[in-house]
């Protein structure tokens, strides 16, 4: 908002007309008594009130309990001394009413009328009708103060109250108003020599001597409020009460006229925003003003409106004491600008204080004025135009960039320092983190450490069983070597020594029993490599192994050294492993010993080609005790070792089970009790020897009491009486020749149980090897035949009654070696064909072949 121009009219209080009507003068006011030294302004205003009969608000004429607003007047010189003393000379009588004229033709304006009055006449310039002048008298004021007035006057009679109240613990207010140049600042600071209010209210305050150090009263556009703080105890000794009071002096800045100062840009603008403050401030007064007047009427709330008057708010609104001093200048030249300030502030004497408070906050005080500054500079640069909000955004940035710097470094203080906190924690939390995972490592390397230890020591066992293995195979391999070694020497031997190709065609047929596995390599030390190798012999035998059968089958029917040396390879291998290798060496000594007795008893009976071997009278006699007792220890090792050796001798199928091979070989056990104990009823000396050869659980001595039956001579003398080869009973084979043989010995309708298996023997056994070796056996076989035969007709007898008692013996032999019962072919022909008719043309077939083939020691 512009400033206006020219400022408003104030209302007239008092109204000096030339030539009032004459009244009586009011009585002397206190007021005026208390102006000792009263300007002569003062006394003309007072005397042309007087004489205008318009009485002036004295403050006599307000009651003791109400004071009203002080309001005073002063009246600056005119620059030249002379005139304005001239000029302020009372002029007695009519006289003193004429206008007074400056020197030089100058005329003032305004002149005191009286100690509380001033007389305003308009100049002859500005008069329409010159013969008519037109007076204003302005009475009421609290005292003129005429041109020549000091700086003393003022502060003795303006300051000294209110500093006295300040000092009595009340706040008061000094505002100077007036136009500009008026001498507002002179009457506030004053000069060196002439110092203002302010500089006598301090020294008063403070009892400053030095007068001089006031600096000199420069004109200033702006508001100064200068504020002085007052603390002290309270006059009661026994309370610590603390009055505060605050006297405040502005030094309003005047308005001032465009047209008068010619201010172009921002001078302008603060001209205006000066004249703008000035006029809120006479608002806020009109406004209590007219609400004293009539309470009916709403307090404006002017005071907003400027920095000022919210500063000052509690004494615009008549709460606190406010003490006005105008200041004029009497010169025609600034009639308008007296006239309007005696118009507008003349009225402020009628502002009454009924209700003063007195109390004082500071602190609250110094909130209020802090935001009413900060609002104020708010709505300055609001008002402002553009040149003069650069001006001010200028000092705005400054200021703000002030504020924003410390504000920043406030800022980022604060940020630093919780940044260091956090980095602080984070370092105490990682360091402890660390040593956490320091210790969890050391702890894992502990481990690792160990684990390779282990891993170290679990290499070295393994290197060392590693060694055992190989050692282990080196020994294998020499064992290997030597078994091989020795199993062709044992070949070798038994192609030579042996000519039992039965045996060993029946030995090889269990063996082929065994097992159908067709790896001959393998002769490791197991309890199933001896099957394989049982398996291989037996395929030796029938000329279908690979590898030694080249060697065995050249033999040509030397089956005999098969058995052997399979036997052999069992004895090495496994049955040293379980401790039976004592007995097959003693087997081996008693198929020596029968070997050789059967040449013997052939050579004896000369129907058989004689041994090439030489004959041992003592194993010769001795031969069937030990053949049977081995007959039934091999028939032990044969059910106690192994359940799939037993089998060997039942089986002829591969691919049979060894239990069922075991169930088998115990029925043939049973079968051949049986078939034995029906055979003693026809034959009771067969019987007895069948007793002997199949005879499982009695003992050597129960089988040797069978042989020396009443009527029977002991084998041994019988043996060497009738100069028989005994049959022998392949024990050298081994489990399986052995089983063979006691399994053989069955009676062949027994054996017909078996089925399937009797023909897939013989015709194993019937190979070429087997079938070349049978002519000695048949022709024994036949032998025996005739001589059961013999027997049967002819129970007595010297030597047939002897070959009788031996003949059961010898068939039984025969029957082990070529496992062919000629006695049972026989008695199931006679029986008519009962039995199995397999079993009948395997012997025939048998029979036939050994005919067929010559004999090979003939
Ligand atoms: N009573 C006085 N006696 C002698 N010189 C005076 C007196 N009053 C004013 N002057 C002179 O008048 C001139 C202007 O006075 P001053 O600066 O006080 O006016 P102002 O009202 O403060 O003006 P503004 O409002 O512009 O500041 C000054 O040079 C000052 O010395």
């Amino acid at each position: 908002m512009a400033a206006p121009s020219e400022p408003a009219s104030p209302p007239s209080p008092t109204t000096v007309r030339r030539n009032p009507p004459r009244r009586a003068r009011p009585p002397p006011t206190p007021l005026a008594s208390a102006k000792p030294k009263a300007s002569s302004l003062s006394r003309l205003l007072e005397d042309e009130a007087a004489a205008a009969s318009i009485p002036p608000p004295p403050a006599s004429s307000s009651s003791p309990q109400e004071e009203r607003l002080k309001v005073y007047l002063r009246i600056r010189p005119l620059p030249n001394r002379e005139r304005c003393k001239a000029v302020a000379r009372p002029i007695p009588g009519k006289d003193q009413r004429r206008k007074p004229k400056q020197a030089g033709g100058g005329e003032v304006c305004l002149v005191p009328t009286g100690p509380n009055s001033v007389a305003l006449t308009v100049p002859q310039s500005k008069l329409l009708d010159p013969k008519r002048g037109r007076t204003e008298v302005f009475d009421g004021f609290s005292a003129v103060f005429s041109p020549d007035s000091t700086q003393l006057d003022i502060f003795e009679q303006v300051m000294n109250p209110l500093l006295d109240d300040f000092l009595g613990g009340k706040s008061g207010l000094l505002v100077a108003m007036g136009p500009t140049g008026s001498g507002k600042t002179h009457t506030i600071f004053g000069s060196p020599r002439n110092p203002g209010v302010l500089p006598l209210t301090l020294r008063r305050i403070f009892n400053a001597q030095d007068e001089n150090k006031v600096a000199d009263r420069p004109a200033s556009r702006s508001q100064c409020i200068i504020t002085i703080h007052g603390v002290r105890k309270s006059g009661d000794a026994d309370s610590d009460s603390l009055s505060r009071a605050v006297l405040t002096i502005a030094d309003l800045a005047g308005a001032e006229r465009e047209r008068k100062t010619g201010n172009q840009g921002s001078r302008l603008l603060e001209s205006n925003f000066i004249n703008n403050t000035s006029m809120v401030f006479s608002l806020c007064l009109r406004s209590l003003l007219e609400h004293q007047k009539n309470q009916k009427k709403p307090l404006e709330m002017h005071f907003k409106n400027s920095m000022l008057t919210r500063y000052l708010r509690d004494y615009l609104e008549g709460r606190k004491k406010m003490t006005l001093i105008l200041n004029v200048k009497p010169a025609d030249d600034d009639y308008l600008d007296t006239s309007f300030l005696l118009r507008q502030a003349s009225p402020y004497m009628k502002i009454k204080y009924t209700s003063l408070d007195d109390s004082s906050d500071l602190v609250s005080t110094k909130r209020s004025n802090a935001s009413l500054i900060y609002q104020e500079n708010k709505k300055k640069r609001k008002f402002q135009k553009p040149e003069v909000l650069v001006v001010e955004r200028k000092k705005n940035t400054d200021t703000d960039n002030i504020t924003k710097v410390s504000e920043e470094d406030e800022a980022q203080h604060k940020f630093l320092s919780s940044e260091l906190q956090r980095v602080s924690r984070s370092e105490t939390i990682m360091t402890n983190f660390a040593r956490a995972l320091w210790t969890v490592l050391k702890q894992y390397k502990n481990k690792l450490l160990e684990s390779e230890n282990a891993a170290e020591s679990m290499k070295e066992l393994i290197r060392d069983k590693d060694t055992q293995i190989m050692q282990l195979k080196k020994e294998l391999e020499i064992l290997n070597s030597h078994c091989s070694c020795k199993n062709v020497l044992v070949t070798e031997d038994a192609s030579i020594d042996r000519d039992d190709s039965v045996s060993s065609g029946q030995s090889g047929q269990n063996l082929l029993s065994l097992s159908s596995k067709p790896d001959l390599g393998c002769y490791d030390a197991s309890v199933d490599n001896f099957h394989l190798v049982a398996g291989e012999v037996s395929k030796e035998l029938t000329c279908h192994g690979p590898d030694n059968s080249s060697a065995r089958c050249s033999l040509k029917g030397e089956s005999v050294s098969c058995d052997t040396s399979s036997i052999s390879l069992i004895d090495e291998q496994e049955l040293s492993s379980i401790g039976l290798k004592v007995e097959v060496q003693a087997i081996h000594k008693k198929l020596d010993a029968s070997e050789r007795f059967s040449e013997q008893t052939s050579a004896h009976t000369g129907d058989i080609a004689p041994s090439s071997s030489h004959s041992d009278n003592q194993s010769d006699q001795s031969f069937t005790e030990h053949h049977m007792l081995q007959c039934q220890r091999t028939e032990k090792i044969r059910i106690s070792l192994s359940p799939q050796c037993t089998s060997c001798s039942k089986k002829a199928t591969i691919e049979q089970s060894e239990e069922g091979t075991e169930e088998l070989s115990k029925t043939t056990v049973e079968d051949i009790q049986h078939d034995n104990n029906t055979r003693e009823v026809e034959h009771p000396d067969y019987l007895s020897s069948s007793q002997q050869v199949n005879s499982e659980t009695e003992d050597v001595s129960s089988s040797q009491s069978s042989l020396q039956l009443p009527g029977m001579v002991s084998p041994q003398k019988k043996l060497d009486e009738l100069d028989i080869e005994p049959e022998r009973c392949e024990p050298g084979g081994g489990k399986a020749n052995v089983e063979y043989v006691t399994g053989h010995s069955q009676a062949p309708e027994q054996r017909s149980d078996c089925g399937d298996l009797v023909p897939c023997l013989l015709k194993e056994i019937t190979s070429p090897v087997k079938a070349s070796k049978a002519p000695s056996k048949v022709s024994e076989a036949e032998e025996g035949a005739d001589k059961k035969k013999g027997l049967a007709s002819r129970p007595g007898g010297d030597t047939k009654k002897t070959r009788r008692r031996l003949q059961p013996a010898a068939s039984m032999m025969l029957k082990e070696l070529i496992g062919v019962d000629l006695d049972a072919d026989t008695k199931r022909e006679e029986r008519g064909k009962s039995s199995s008719s397999v079993a009948t043309g395997m012997s025939e077939e048998l029979i036939r072949l050994v005919r067929a083939r010559p004999v090979r020691r003939a």
